[in-house]
């Protein structure tokens, strides 16, 4: 278990450059399995949930060659179906969540695709339904053992277009619905489709590739099956999570920080989301230039004066991903906010760790804390945590530089599962931060 010492209360200042997307790359590395030809990919994160993708995909028998420091290219033109029954590949699927998207690509190339139990954050009932429904609605039989936790689909005389009304949008079901749907026969039609940028890169890519997807950025799209799909370049877009993790640390710890080229127009609700609770964002060309907060920031209120309420919703609401973020920087914020997490029941559960610090919230239930900001007039104190989950882990690390005295965070795995090289790049910002062992 890795360890990150943190000395608090500094100010930071400088430029940071996002990485690449940790939720689009691994949409986009399942994607190269949808054709025999080459594919490059460039903006790789080097993250570990990225890298244990790519060791799936070379155990599969991709073909895996690295061109630089954040690209690679991809050939899936012989693939050893075999290792799909081995005992590695249950190690290496259950690795992550994102492993779950290379069910569709096989089913719609191979006619069959298994998973054992995708990992991934362990943030409340992550349920896999939309994925099977959205396989079963395109003609694929399916099977699923109880006891290996072990899913598979079938199609063996091929998949058929059909429409489909998605139960809820998922992000990762509509990625894996689609990647199968660009090979069936006929149209298919999904409403309810998730719209993220993810996805809609994702389609940009399969498009590039020969498909014929249209509706992209809209929940509801439309796919004309091809028997094939040719080779591609694609360049992942900057990480708006990571993007969002950054205005927090800015404001938090009074820093000014400029967050290089963020692609501002894919951004969506982040930036006015963040002003919400009284952080100023200043716009330079393609790039997040964050002043010091010197007198802090008080959150709004609403039109009718009623407390504010930041909760997330399906893409284009505001992403579940940056709430914990949220949290933990209106609790130096000047008046009272609720934080309301729909998505998932048990990704509040970290402020314990915070009101450990001196912080003041209530968590009212699982799903919702209430922020009594401190306006700066009390600093959060420095104490030994444990990182529970990828976003909780960023958030506590963020109060933890904040904070008076010298911090431990155990579990930074989480973090790294989609961080690259944070200690370094927080270090040349001025963070006083060590990774021990
Ligand atoms: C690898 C990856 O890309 N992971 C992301 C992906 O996970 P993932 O694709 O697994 O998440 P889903 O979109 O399937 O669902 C997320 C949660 O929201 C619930 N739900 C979803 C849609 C809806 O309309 N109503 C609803 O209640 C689901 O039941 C589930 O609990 O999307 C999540 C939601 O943005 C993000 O937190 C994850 O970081
Ligand atoms: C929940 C997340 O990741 P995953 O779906 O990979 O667990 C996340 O990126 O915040």
């Amino acid at each position: 278990m890795g360890t990150f010492k943190i000395e608090g209360g500094h100010r930071l200042s400088g430029e940071i450059q996002p990485q690449g997307a940790k939720n689009e790359a691994l949409q986009i590395l399942c994607a190269v399995l949808c054709t025999d030809e080459k594919v490059q990919i460039n903006n790789i994160p080097d993250i570990l949930d990225v890298n244990k993708l790519i060791t799936l995909l070379r155990n599969l028998g991709v073909k895996v060659e690295k061109l630089g420091k954040n690209s690679y290219s991809f050939q899936s033109d012989d693939l050893n179906m075999d290792y799909l029954e081995s005992e590695q590949f249950k190690v290496d699927g259950g690795g992550l969540r994102g492993s779950i998207m290379i069910v569709g690509p096989l089913l719609g190339r191979f006619g069959k695709g298994f998973i054992p139990r995708p990992g991934g954050d362990k943030i409340g009932r992550r349920r896999l339904d939309t994925h099977f429904e959205g396989f079963m609605k395109l003609g694929a039989d399916f099977r699923y053992n109880k006891e290996d936790r072990f899913y598979g689909v079938e199609a063996p005389n091929g998949l058929k277009g059909s429409y489909m009304l998605l139960e809820e949008a998922s992000v990762t079901g509509t990625a894996n619905i689609v990647m199968a749907a660009v090979f069936a026969e006929g149209t298919t039609t999904i409403y309810n489709a998730a719209c993220e940028p993810y996805l809609q890169q994702l389609c940009k890519m399969l498009n590039s590739m020969g498909a014929k997807i249209s509706g992209v950025g809209s929940n509801l799209l439309s796919i004309e099956g091809v028997e094939k799909l040719g080779g591609c370049e694609h360049t992942i877009l900057p990480d708006m999570i990571e993007i969002g993790s950054w205005i927090g640390l800015a404001a938090m710890t009074k820093s000014e920080i400029t967050i290089k080229n963020v692609n501002w127009e894919m951004l969506g609700l982040i930036p006015v989301t963040f002003e919400k609770l009284g952080i100023t964002i200043k716009r330079k060309g393609d790039d997040i230039f964050i002043p010091a907060h010197n007198n802090g920031y008080e959150v709004q209120s609403f039109i009718d004066g009623s407390i504010m309420n930041i909760s997330d919703a399906p893409w284009p609401g505001f992403t579940p991903d940056l709430l914990s973020i949220m949290l933990v920087i209106a609790t130096q914020a000047k008046g009272s906010v609720l934080i309301h997490q729909k998505m998932f029941e048990s990704r509040l559960f970290f402020v314990d760790k915070l009101i450990d610090m001196g912080a003041k919230i209530i968590l009212c239930d699982p799903h919702r804390a209430t922020v009594i900001g401190h306006n700066f007039e009390s600093q959060l104190k420095a104490t030994t945590m444990t990182s529970p989950d990828i976003r909780a882990g960023i958030s506590l690390l963020i109060a933890a530089l904040s904070a008076k005295g010298t911090s431990t965070i155990h579990n930074i795995e989480q973090i790294d599962r989609g961080y690259e090289n944070i200690e370094g790049r927080l270090k040349a910002i001025g963070a006083k931060i060590e990774r021990i062992e």
